[in-house]
């Protein structure tokens, strides 16, 4: 199914030196226009010394060595310190800033006098001198003529002087190969030298054909930028040496080897059409990726990592199994290859049926689906929190395999409704606590929801204050016609967070923060609530230890409600349940929170909060379609 053959020019080092594409470019043999090619590096390195004069702002252009001859006697009466003088003294009478000055100098009048070279082949001429000199009967100043021309720095410096003569910056290739079958329209013939970017393009051997092809060009990588080089490319040559008998790793190796300007002779395939291209297109990783560690993935080397949450860029969905992608907003315009969401869920069913089958289940010893939802509402300290036990139970949705989600940027509008914040956490995190110190903080902007119970009314209560009291019969038909967030019964009276009180509170312009259990968040992503799910998770055991001394936590071993500190197994038990809580529905949560230090996660908290209703986020596309 794949093709395991495929070896990457990623991680060579080239850079198109000839051509047309906007990047470097290349060329072919049908149409060379080294006119056109500029390699701006060479040119600035040559051109960097002439343009020495610009090193300092000093308006006046000449008599820069005068002045800073001046200097430290100019600065003394400024200067208290008799080191500091002496400091001065010593840095402007260095000599080599003197050397500087002065070569600086020069510089600046000859190139106030635009020099023109007399000559602009100095080198040549130097080759014609020494052959004549050859033929002469040997002198002393002969000889010594030519040693000085035979010193490599001689040459040199003459090659550099007739480069800068001819303006010739571009790189020296080597001349074109001859051999060229003039018939053959196809052939062409790309330079490319080495250079610190990777190519971007991976190779591998046609099953049909036996030809060794061009397998993928990464997007925005340096060989799809100069649009020289296209997917179905046959490979014939690299450097002369004929590569069809030869495997792609051999390929890569005689690469490696290279030097300088390597030449690939190519027989195109058909062309790409541009307007083939995938548009862009963002998606939320739901999971973690390591190519390293994938033994199905064609190339390693091509390969992109990511982690769950990160928002990847689309670039080509164009093979069904390996998508290119890249991280959005890296400045690197190449792609890497990444398992296609198709091939993600198929191997992730064939590798893990067990998981499918069998959920790991979210711990509940004590703890229940609705009773954080009701907390902060609930004056009724008696009821015991275990009755809101969900029947709905925490199954793993087996047709959710978390892949990627197709996200697009979101920035609630200035008078827009809140989005819902949605907490969850193991029991006894610290999830009522953060609730009720954002509650503090500014109960005008935050909001918590009335739940419904069938139990009767006490006297000291009030509709839709502590709940919404209501008939069993009409639980019952709000049930069955999905009014509820979650639901459950506890000593034969049922309690429920209902939809509409999530809207009432949002109605009021509030930010409603709810907590429920995991498995609900997925019934609240909705284009209305746009939820924003923070997972709240225990420090270390340690820490826990520390922190949680005076805290009080109700033990639900029994049905008496009692508060009672936290035992060493509550620690161990919520550290469990985090753990299979991130596992399971970490590609669900936006932003976790350690809640260690009760004042810095509650100012983590409140941050994120203020930041998600005036900065942009990334949310799933279909939440703002509607
Ligand atoms: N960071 C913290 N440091 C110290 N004590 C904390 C911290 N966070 C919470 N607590 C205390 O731990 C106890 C349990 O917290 P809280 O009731 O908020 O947990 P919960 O997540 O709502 O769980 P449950 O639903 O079981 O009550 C409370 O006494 C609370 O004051």
């Amino acid at each position: 199914m794949f093709v395991l053959s495929e070896c990457s020019w990623n991680n060579r080092k080239y850079r198109t030196i000839t051509g047309s594409s906007g990047c470097e470019g290349g060329v072919s043999d049908r149409f060379p226009n080294r006119e056109r090619a500029t390699d701006q590096a060479a040119y600035n390195f040559v051109k960097r010394p002439l343009q020495f004069g610009h090193l300092a702002h000093f308006k006046e252009k000449r008599g820069l060595f005068e002045l800073l001859a001046t200097l430290p006697s100019q600065l003394k009466p400024h200067v208290d310190s008799q080191a500091d003088c002496a400091f001065l003294q010593d840095m402007f009478g260095e000599k080599s800033l003197q050397a500087l000055v002065k070569i600086h100098e020069k510089l600046q009048r000859y190139e106030d006098r635009s020099p023109t070279p007399v000559l602009i082949s100095a080198g040549t001429l130097a080759q014609d001198l020494v052959k004549e000199l050859q033929n002469k009967p040997v002198g002393l100043e002969i000889q010594e003529l030519l040693g000085l021309l035979d010193k490599p720095h001689v040459k040199s410096l003459l090659s550099v002087h007739d480069t800068v003569a001819q303006k010739s910056y571009d790189p020296q290739l080597p001349p074109m190969p001859d051999d060229i079958d003039e018939d053959e329209d196809s052939v062409k013939i790309i330079r490319l030298v080495k250079n610190k970017e990777p190519l971007g393009a991976t190779i591998k051997r046609d099953e049909c054909t036996g030809a060794i092809v061009v397998a993928r060009i990464m997007r925005g990588g340096a060989a799809d930028r100069s649009g020289l080089i296209h997917v179905g490319d046959e490979l014939k040559e690299v450097n002369g040496i004929p590569v069809d008998d030869k495997k792609p790793e051999e390929i890569i190796h005689i690469l490696a080897q290279s030097q300088g300007a390597i030449t690939f002779k190519i027989i195109p395939g058909i062309k790409e059409d541009a307007q083939d291209r995938q548009p862009k297109m963002f998606v939320k990783s739901l999971f973690d990726f390591d190519p390293s560690e994938d033994k199905a993935i064609p190339c390693k080397e091509a390969g992109l990592a990511f982690k769950k949450g990160d928002v990847l860029q689309i670039m080509s969905q164009d093979d069904a199994t390996w998508w290119q992608a890249r991280h959005e907003g890296d400045a690197n315009p190449r792609a890497g290859l990444i398992p296609s969401k198709q091939f993600q869920e198929r191997r992730f069913a064939l590798r893990r049926p067990g998981v499918l089958a069998q959920p790991q289940k979210v711990s509940n010893r004590r703890s229940s689906s609705l009773r954080r939802s009701f907390r902060l509402s609930r004056k009724d300290r008696k009821t015991n929190k275990s009755m809101y036990e969900c029947k709905k139970s925490d199954q793993y949705d087996t047709a959710d395999v978390p892949t990627y989600e197709e996200v697009t940027t979101y920035c609630r509008p200035p008078s827009g409704q809140h989005r819902l914040v949605v907490l969850v956490g193991p029991t006894g995190v610290g999830l009522n606590e953060l609730k009720r110190k954002l509650l503090i903080s500014d109960p005008q902007h935050f909001g918590v929801t009335v739940p419904h119970t069938t139990r009767v009314k006490r006297s000291q209560e009030s509709e839709g204050v502590e709940y919404h009291f209501i008939s069993k019969h009409l639980f019952e038909t709000d049930v069955q016609n999905n009014k509820f967030v979650e639901h459950g019964e506890y000593r034969g009276n049922y309690y429920g967070t209902s939809l509409d009180s999530v809207r009432s509170v949002l109605s009021k312009n509030k930010v409603c923060l709810l907590d429920v259990q995991p498995h609900t968040i997925k019934h609240l992503r909705t284009a209305e609530f746009k939820p924003y799910v923070v997972f709240v998770k225990p420090p270390t055991i340690e820490r826990l230890r520390e922190t949680r001394r005076d805290a009080k936590v109700i033990s639900g071993k029994d049905d008496k409600c009692l508060a009672k500190p936290f035992s060493e197994e509550d620690f161990l038990e919520m550290i469990n349940t985090s753990r299979v809580m991130e596992a399971q529905y970490g590609y669900l949560f936006d932003k976790v929170i350690v809640n260690d230090d009760l004042t810095s996660a509650f100012s983590d908290l409140n941050g994120a909060l203020k930041k998600l209703e005036t900065e942009t986020h990334w949310v799933p596309v279909s939440w703002t379609h509607s």
